[in-house]
Parts: C-alpha cells; structure tokens; sequence
C-alpha cells in the first residue's frame, strides 16, 4: 500500500502571515499523524517563507515520537542564508529518514522541475553519499518525461519522486498523456532498480486515477490540496464550535 507523507509547509504559510505561533505546525502534523498519515514531509525554503530551521527541529522529534518517516525535501546546491542554513547542514542536525533533493531555484513560488540526470549525477553523487552516510534514504525530485529518468540510480539514489504537477494539470483538463508519461517513466525507473515516490498537486480529485496508473508508488507526499481541503472538511465543525461557546457564553 502507498504511504501518506503530509506536507506541512501551508500550515506554516497561515502562521507566518501572521507572526506568533498559531496555527501550530507540530499540532497540525500530529493530528494529520493521529489521523493515520504515514509520515510528515517539509520542504523548508531558503527564504524561510514558511517552514523554519526550529520547525525542522521541531518536526524531527515529533515523528521521532511517532517512529514515522520524517521526508525533508530541499535543494542541497542552494547557499545558506542568515535564516537557512542550508539543506546538508538541516540532514545533519536532524537526520530525517527521507532526503528528497530538489533542484529549485531560488525565487520560485513552488518547485516546478526535477533534476537533469545527463548532467547533474557528478555533482550530486558525494552529496548522496554524505546524506546516507547519516543514515536518509535519498530521493531525487525527476520529471517523469526526462530521457534519462533510470540513470537516477547512478549518484546512489535509492528513490525518485515523480513530479506530478504536469499530471494534475493534464488530469484537471481531461488530457490523459502527461498520467501515461508517469507510467511508463516509474516502469523505466523500476526496472533500473528504483523505488518510487510521488508529488506536487495530488488531491482527492487526481490521485486515485494516478495510483490507479501508475502501480507500485512507495509514497506520496501531499500538502497544498490536502490542506486547503482541510479547512472544508474541517469548518463545518468549527463553526459549531464557536456558536456553541458564543451561547454558552451569553445563554
Ligand atoms: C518537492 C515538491 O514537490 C514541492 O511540492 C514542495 O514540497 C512544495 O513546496 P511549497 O509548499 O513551497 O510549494
Ligand atoms: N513532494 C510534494 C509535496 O511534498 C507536496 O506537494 P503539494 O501537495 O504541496 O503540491
């Protein structure tokens, strides 16, 4: 069965909206946890939009707690900044179960591409080695369409994610070409001796047709629909809540 890794970064976009603490990042992974999620995934930006260096920490613990895969997702050639201190120094400080590497830019308002596997195995490969030397499983963020997805493996990978964006996309306008461009990449990934996870713009919509087409994802790892989902799913209780103190309050 596929694994539920959470994302958590929108819980922390809330937060810093408004300083302070609330809504809290670890409350809300821990009822995703006690809601039956796999694990807990992040992917802390350089420029600290959302998920801190102290949520990292905070976050590490927690799924220490639950004894749950903790997914830290980065770019490892991004410099450090006053407020990040850089993707391997996060590997070392929290040892997450799960390194995903992905080759954003800064600036970007989300990741968007995975990496190029004809030029970028040289650098990544120490790199890989480091992050398993401290015991992470590596993942590598891929376009499910790049030619040389099954050359992955080559730096020491153990896992690709497939960037699912382009399957959302097609799935929302009813083209079925970018899901068949998936299966045929995580079947070439398979067979170089890859696991495979998955990513970005999954929802309740998209992802039992994904699942359905592409047999065999260890993982997905779900945020920005799941989230926002979230506040319906959960409003209509909410609400109640307030009204029931509003005439407690006043009855
Ligand atoms: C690696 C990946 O696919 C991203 O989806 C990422 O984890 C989401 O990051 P943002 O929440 O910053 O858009
Ligand atoms: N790796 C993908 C992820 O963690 C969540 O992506 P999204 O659901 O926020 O698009």
């Amino acid at each position: 069965m596929t694994r539920l890794s959470v994302n958590v970064n929108k819980i922390a976009v809330l937060r810093n909206s408004r300083g302070g603490h609330e809504p809290d990042v670890v409350r809300a992974a821990r009822t995703c946890l006690d809601a039956g999620a796999h694990g807990i995934t992040v992917h802390p930006r350089p420029d600290a939009r959302h998920i801190r260096e102290d949520d990292v920490h905070a976050l590490a613990a927690l799924c220490g707690e639950y004894e749950v895969e903790f997914n830290l997702e980065g770019n490892p050639f991004a410099p450090p900044r006053p407020d990040y201190p850089g993707f391997i120094a996060l590997c070392r400080a929290v040892r997450p179960a799960q390194a995903t590497l992905v080759p954003d830019d800064d600036g970007q308002i989300t990741s968007d591409h995975g990496f190029d596997f004809d030029n970028d195995i040289p650098a990544l490969t120490p790199l890989v080695a480091e992050l398993k030397s401290l015991g992470c499983r590596i993942s590598l963020f891929a376009d499910a369409g790049h030619p040389a997805i099954a050359r992955a493996g080559e730096c020491g990978a153990e896992r690709i994610e497939l960037y699912t964006g382009p399957f959302a996309e097609g799935h929302a306008r009813g083209d079925s070409g970018p899901l068949a461009i998936c299966t045929d990449a995580a079947r070439r990934a398979r067979a170089a001796g890859l696991a495979i996870n998955a990513g970005h713009d999954l929802s309740q919509d998209n992802l039992g047709d994904f699942l359905r087409m592409v047999p065999g994802v260890e993982e997905v790892s779900i945020g920005h629909a799941l989230i926002g989902e979230a506040l319906y799913a959960g409003l209509t209780d909410t609400v109640r809540a307030y009204l029931d103190c509003i005439a407690s309050a006043q009855g």
